[in-house]
């Protein structure tokens, strides 16, 4: 199936990542060996030792594309081979990865050098049909034949700078002499559903029915770069603020917290050296894979206008006392991925668990940064490692530790599962490890599969509003993210809920991404909202939504909950709760099944009750709340939400 003009990998040419043709020396030609039994049973009739590595089998779905050779291909053959790039590159929000050298069932056969240089311009020439850089992450040598000549595969990321393919609708006048149909006279307008491509097309008109004319026609989007949101965790004196500045602002630090003075935001920060609010700082990648920062672009404005790609690092705070802060910044802004640094000198200390804990428990992928190897020595470093990675293989983790010490590791460690941690060692001093962490992060990809981004797109939107703001020429501003459905300019929303629980008509004026003007928002993306006039008790945590959802806030909502460690959630304990962007005390009401001392993992139902003022919560959010002084979190998730009723809405 072909659908929206893109390719559908199951109808892929039984050719294409095959064995067919010239793997002789190997022992594999067979036409079908691209099946894994075919595979193994002529590999076992091989030399074992000459087996090659072995990947999975190729996904079906995603954005890894295995060809075992793309040689001097036929023009029809080239052209399919570019409507199948297009369509991993939508999988990937514009990221690609293919392996060359591997068939359809993963094993890596390795192509000799003439072959690889053929192939790998074949792929350019591919990416460059679509706009799209081409950037060889690694090289892996498979083993030869004995007597025979040397083998590679390359592992391959292919980005494109989405400029736009989009289906829309929309309503024109059309002057009808301009085409070539008949037209009664008496019709002077057409509705036309519109598919999308790159060419603007005024075919094929089927029949002279001027209710069914087609148009084709290239839309511009507004989305200008893969986005990755990346929180900053870690406990407090790690050099996280100071490895943000040195990766942001492209200058080292001189062990006395210069480069940290880019990023605090408040006084008592720069004073106290420690950070408090949550600070977003940006780091771009051009196509070719180099660093867009501050050093070259002045304005974040032209980071984001350079940039093909843009990591958004969400600093948050590690003392203890601002744990709340960090808590908001995991919930709030549903990070793609955690960064956890840690000190090669102090290790696991203060925050860092709890800070785990908080990353496991809410689902987000985490890589380790060890920072300060200039000030350590390396029975240190090695003992810190070694703490580390026994922690993430632990039971309360259980993740497999991958140590990043070259290119061909970092580019592992980008493209590895979410159960992988990368462990990276950098110096901000020195500058050490920085290029592999660069690396690692040019390669990371948002995750997001294009058939999850297409089904958020498809529902009434919900912008979750984390930070509101009054500017002079402008009005009302709301910062947040949209995680369902799609925001345009104009577009008319609810937002709420108020103090009493109601919700009041706005309209989008202007939209702004990544600080430049944009038309339109989608799941998963962050935005500026400037809405049409000023609301009383705007605040964050409130949600604009379609109004068609009819939304309403609830006092009360029940939830299934469990706490990390033994933990008494009993009747009338007073608790933060933390759910998306709403951080609110709550008490709870009522427990299934109550008790001093609930086990640790152990499950139970409870009735909330917000303190303050009625929120917008959905069945199945997931929740974080706190339980006492005891530093010790428990999670949930709701299963039951009871509308406010005019008695209980709050005053
Ligand atoms: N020698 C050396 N010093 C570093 C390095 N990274 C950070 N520092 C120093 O460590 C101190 C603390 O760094 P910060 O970046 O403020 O630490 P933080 O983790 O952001 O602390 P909080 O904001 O409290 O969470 C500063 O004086 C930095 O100059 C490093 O790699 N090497």
């Amino acid at each position: 199936m072909d659908f929206l003009g893109l390719f559908d990998p199951s109808e892929e040419d039984s050719d294409v990542g095959s064995s067919s043709g010239s793997l002789g020396s190997a022992g594999m030609s067979s036409p079908d060996s691209s099946s894994p039994e075919s595979s193994l049973e002529e590999s076992s009739s091989s030399e074992l030792e000459q087996l090659p590595d072995q990947l999975p089998p190729e996904p079906q779905l995603g954005n890894i594309e295995y060809k075992l050779k793309l040689v001097s291909p036929s023009k029809h053959r080239f052209q399919h081979l570019v409507t199948q790039m297009k369509w991993r590159l939508r999988e990937g929000q514009g990221e690609a990865i293919y392996e060359i050298g591997v068939e359809d069932s993963g094993l890596m056969t390795g192509l000799e050098p003439a072959e690889m240089t053929a192939s790998l311009t074949t792929l350019h020439r591919m990416a460059a049909e679509l706009g799209a850089a081409v950037t060889v992450l690694r090289e892996r040598r498979v083993p030869a034949a004995p007597g025979g000549p040397e083998r590679c595969v390359s592992e391959v990321l292919v980005r494109k700078v989405p400029n736009g393919i989009h289906s829309v609708d929309l309503r024109l006048s059309l002057t009808f002499d301009l085409y070539p149909v008949q037209v009664p006279d008496d019709i002077h307008s057409v509705d036309l559903r519109l598919s999308l491509t790159y060419d603007f097309d005024f075919g094929p008109v089927q029949e002279p029915d001027i209710h069914s004319v087609y148009l084709r026609l290239a839309v511009p989007d507004d989305i200008h770069s893969v986005d990755l949101r990346l929180a900053v965790l870690g406990n407090a004196d790690v050099g996280k603020s100071t490895l943000l500045g040195v990766l942001t602002y492209g200058e080292l630090d001189n062990g006395r917290g210069r480069s940290r003075l880019n990023i605090f935001r408040h006084l008592h920060e720069i004073r106290t050296g420690r950070t408090s609010s949550i600070s977003h700082e940006i780091l771009g990648f051009d196509s070719e894979g180099n660093t867009v920062d501050y050093s070259a672009s002045p304005t974040a404005e032209e980071i984001c206008e350079q940039s093909t790609k843009l990591v958004t690092f969400i600093d948050l705070a590690g003392h203890q006392k601002y744990l709340k802060t960090t808590v908001l910044g995991l919930t709030g802004y549903s990070p793609h991925h955690a960064m956890l640094v840690v000190s090669a000198n102090s290790g696991i200390a203060g925050t860092t668990q709890e800070h785990v804990g908080l990353a496991l428990a809410l689902k987000v992928p985490m890589f380790i940064v060890v920072t300060k190897i200039d000030l350590t020595s390396a029975a240190t470093l090695r003992h810190t490692l070694a703490a580390l990675e026994a922690m993430v293989r632990g039971p309360g983790c259980g993740k497999q530790p991958l140590r990043v010490v070259d290119e061909t590791s970092a580019a592992e460690a980008a493209a590895a599962p979410s159960d992988t941690v990368p462990v990276f060692s950098v110096s901000s001093v020195t500058g050490a490890g920085l290029p592999l962490l660069k690396k690692y992060l040019h390669a990371l990809s948002p995750s997001t599969g294009a058939t999850e981004r297409k089904r958020l797109e498809q529902q009434l939107c919900e912008f979750q509003i984390d930070e509101t703001y009054r500017i002079s020429e402008t009005g009302v501003v709301v910062g947040g993210l949209l995680t369902k459905g799609i925001i345009t300019e104009g577009a008319r929303l609810s937002l709420g809920p108020l103090e009493d629980g109601t919700f009041t008509p706005v309209r989008v004026s202007t939209i702004h991404r990544n600080r430049r003007p944009s038309r339109v928002v989608r799941a998963g993306q962050a935005a500026s909202l400037a809405i049409d006039r000023d609301v009383p008790g705007l605040r964050r945590g409130m949600v604009l939504l379609a109004p068609q959802a009819r939304p309403t806030a609830c006092i009360y909502f029940q939830a299934t909950v469990c706490a990390f460690r033994p933990q008494a959630i009993c009747r009338r304990l007073q608790t933060t709760v933390h759910l998306g962007n709403v951080r609110q005390t709550a008490v709870i009401e009522g427990v299934f099944d109550s008790t001093d001392q609930l086990p640790a993992n152990k499950t139970t139902s409870a009735m909330f009750k917000f303190y303050r003022q009625p929120e917008y919560v959905s069945v199945g959010d997931r929740l974080l709340f706190r339980l006492g002084r005891a530093r010790g979190y428990g999670i949930g998730t709701v299963t039951q939400v009871f509308p406010c009723r005019q008695e209980e809405k709050m005053m």
